[in-house]
């Protein structure tokens, strides 16, 4: 079933367990995780369910982490296991090519979501024309959308939406924007898309705002709103899918899905696989407060336990530097340099 579908909803709620969920599993999703979470999903009527590596197709690489089972492998698992929903997979030019968006559409993915930097709309059009050309339903990210006015992002929304993008995001990637810091950003991209395509929240839930901020883009016009079940993405996670489902159902926003299937399936499938439970800890906290990509928390922490310094001392200079997805290599750098600080004058550096 595609967004176009005639159904009784009035925002869609789309589930991005089995891919933002990816970071917070270290990339090691297995078959049957795939396969018993989009059962779920498809079961309690989630339309859009998105299946890649956390960094989107390719993205299975030593700077981003390798992933545990081949990506077609999991797509093609999960295509055969939806009745109904759709399969997207999301792609970061650059690092997917339009190679890899043809092998995901021929495995049967039925949507692309198309993620640049926020200020860097321009690198999607060729893949928006691919995308739209392989017949698949389009949806752009503009990540950490907190590093740009509302005015610019809709300038890149614009970009995005003529270069064939059907649904443009407001992507909080670092958890940063409280409130009408995202439902402003969210109003002003409606105003500049009208009716040429749709309006989208992603939120992570690092400052604890994912499900409010959610309701206030509603509000602003959003018509497509990220969920992972038990938050499961990347820093303290995403917006609970099971509570977007309570929540919309609450404020009388009908969503199309069953949200006690919905907290069925975070209890039952997604929980007991977990290996760590996203949280509001000090690292992601910091990582909201201090704008930095919510993904680089694991990276943060393994670079911290190499070199004997606070992980949250390293994403808080990432935040001072503003570096945006694709520099995780420099958390490397980062933790040399506090090491270096603390070590006493003239120690060696081994
Ligand atoms: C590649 C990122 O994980 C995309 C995303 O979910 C975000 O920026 O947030
Ligand atoms: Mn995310």
């Amino acid at each position: 079933m595609s967004m176009w579908d005639e159904v009784e909803r009035d925002v869609r709620i789309v589930d991005t367990t089995l891919r933002d969920g990816s970071h917070a599993m270290a990339h090691q999703f297995t078959e049957q995780h795939v396969r018993d979470t989009v059962r779920a999903l498809d079961t309690s009527g989630v339309s859009l369910i998105e299946v890649t590596h956390g960094d989107g197709l390719g993205g299975s690489t030593f700077n981003y982490g390798f992933s545990l089972v081949d990506e077609k492998q999991l797509i093609s698992a999960a295509v055969d296991e939806a009745s109904s929903a759709t399969i997207a997979v999301l792609l970061l030019p650059g690092l997917g090519t339009v190679t890899d968006l043809r092998a995901a559409a021929d495995l049967g993915a039925g949507a692309v979501r198309i993620a640049t930097h926020c200020t860097e709309a321009d690198v999607s059009i060729q893949h928006f024309q691919a995308a739209r050309d392989l017949g698949l339903e389009t949806v752009g990210f503009l990540m950490l959308s907190h590093m740009s006015s509302p005015e610019d992002l809709a300038k890149q929304a614009r970009i995005m939406a003529d270069a064939g993008c059907q649904c443009v995001y407001v992507v909080d990637s670092a958890g940063a924007l409280v409130l009408e810091d995202a439902s402003d950003r969210v109003a002003a991209l409606v105003d500049e898309l009208g009716s040429d395509a749709q309006v989208g929240y992603h939120g992570h839930q690092n400052l604890s705002f994912g499900v409010a901020n959610s309701v206030l883009c509603y509000r602003a016009g959003a018509r497509q709103i990220d969920g992972s079940l038990v938050a499961l993405g990347a820093g303290a996670g995403n917006s609970p899918t099971e509570v977007l489902a309570a929540t919309f159902d609450r404020i009388g926003a009908r969503t199309g899905v069953d949200k006690d299937g919905l907290m069925d399936a975070a209890e039952n499938v997604v929980k007991p696989f977990i290996t760590r439970l996203p949280v509001m800890d000090r690292s992601s906290i910091v990582q909201g407060y201090a704008g930095v990509y919510s993904s680089f928390l694991l990276h943060a922490e393994r670079a911290a336990e190499r070199y004997g310094v606070p992980a949250h001392e390293i994403l808080y200079r990432c935040g001072e530097r503003r570096y945006v997805g694709g520099q995780e290599d420099m958390i490397i750098d980062i933790a040399l340099e506090i090491r270096a600080e603390r070590e006493p004058a003239g120690a060696a550096t081994p």
